[in-house]
């Protein structure tokens, strides 16, 4: 079997062959779309060239009214996506839940509630943590800029890193989330995985050159920074709008920008998007983010590092990753997947998810961080072992 590891080299060939065939598709959903979407199509290619009333015409007004239908339906789906993107709080009410929420519930149970279920399950087995950043570790802020973690947090996170290896996975520069974390001993897997990095090697490792594992998405260095200055300055318009580089990818902000302008931001990012077939648009929490179109993602990010750990095969590992958001999704799934493990998901409402436990907030993350090293601490003690510190 080719190992991920293997495949890191071949990557670069195979994105490209890959990009190049999605390219083509991405090409005619372009212009079918672009057709839909031009006022100037329905009104110039469809403008009635025969006479009022005949079958021609009729059919040419059909179509005019349901592209435009379409057209709007299209616009209003993208609002709603966008506003459904980030909920803040519960719509309910009512103290009781409703029968939705509670089978929700059910099915995802609180990690602190079946605390000693989860600590049964890893028994035997090697924990290995994996952390989103921003929503688990760190409140959800309006700036993406002060997106500060706590010293508390901090603390906790450093003391699991002394019992589990622990990554943090996250759609951010790896640079930026590393200045937020400020913790050289973990791994690190930036701009949604795209950029793989070990423990610093020591104040010799200059620019971390040798502790960078993996990144597959080089090629496109180049293009994201045309794509950023375009969104930059189309942009600009739009008053709260704001563009972040996390150098792989981007992120593009609507937290602060007036819901009334949320469509033309959407318009105005599909737009500049339209000539880069290679990149592809996805929404985060009141974000939309722009990736390249290559095989990888944050389930492939924690496959490689388990690899890199050397639990490839292994099926004495028990890797844990906790999350928010849709990005999240991935790693969940290959966890499920893999039957190893599992997913936990930060939120305090109901969501579709492959997680199999939810916490509701990132200070429930630290409760639940805590414990695990708590119960570490304890099960080495009975067995007589005492951790040799880092
Ligand atoms: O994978 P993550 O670490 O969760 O990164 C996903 C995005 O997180 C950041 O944006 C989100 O958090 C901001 C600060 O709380 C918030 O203002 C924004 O609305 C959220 O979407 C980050 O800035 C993005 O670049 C990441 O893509």
């Amino acid at each position: 079997m080719v190992s991920l590891i293997e495949e890191r080299d071949k990557m670069t060939k195979k994105n490209v062959v890959a990009s190049n065939t999605k390219s083509a598709i991405n090409m005619a959903i372009t212009v079918a779309a672009a057709a839909a979407n031009s006022s100037l199509f329905t009104m110039a290619a469809l403008k009635p060239p025969v006479a009022p009333g005949s079958f021609f015409t009729i059919l040419q007004r059909k179509l005019i009214q349901n592209l435009e239908i379409n057209g709007a339906a299209r616009v209003n789906a993208w609002v709603d996506s966008m506003r459904a993107s980030s909920p803040t709080h519960v719509k309910s009410t009512t103290p009781s839940l409703s029968e939705d929420q509670s089978s929700w519930i059910l099915r995802h149970p609180s990690a602190l509630e079946m605390f000693e279920q989860i600590t049964n399950a890893s028994k035997g087995k090697q924990i290995v943590m994996f952390l989103d950043y921003d929503g688990t570790l760190s409140p959800i802020v309006e700036d993406p800029d002060r997106a500060y973690m706590s010293d508390a947090m901090r603390t906790t996170v450093r003391k699991l890193a002394r019992y589990f290896p622990t990554a943090i996975v996250s759609g951010r520069c790896r640079d930026k989330v590393y200045s937020f974390v400020q913790l050289a001993e973990l791994y690190y897997a930036g701009s949604h995985g795209m950029d793989i990095k070990g423990p610093s090697k020591g104040p010799k490792d200059k620019n971390d050159a040798q502790s960078v594992l993996f990144q597959p998405a080089s090629e496109f260095v180049p293009m994201i920074d045309k794509v950023y200055k375009a969104l930059f300055d189309e942009t600009k318009s739009i008053p709260g709008a704001n563009v972040e580089h996390n150098k792989f990818c981007l992120s593009v902000h609507y937290r602060r920008v007036d819901e009334k302008k949320w469509s033309e931001l959407a318009q105005l990012v599909k737009s500049v998007l339209k000539e880069y077939p290679k990149l592809r648009l996805t929404q985060g929490r009141k974000v939309f983010e722009i990736r390249p179109t290559i095989k990888w993602d944050k389930g492939k990010a924690l496959e490689f590092l388990l690899e890199s750990l050397g639990y490839a095969n292994c099926i004495d590992v028990f890797p844990v990753y906790i999350g928010d958001d849709r990005t999240d999704e991935d790693a969940f799934k290959v966890l499920r997947d893999r039957g190893q493990g599992f997913g936990i998901l930060v939120s305090k409402i109901p969501k579709d998810t492959n997680a199999s436990y939810c916490l509701q907030e990132p200070s429930e993350v630290m409760n639940f961080l805590q414990r695990l090293v708590q119960w570490k601490k304890m099960s080495l003690q009975r067995q007589g072992k005492k951790l040799s510190l880092r």
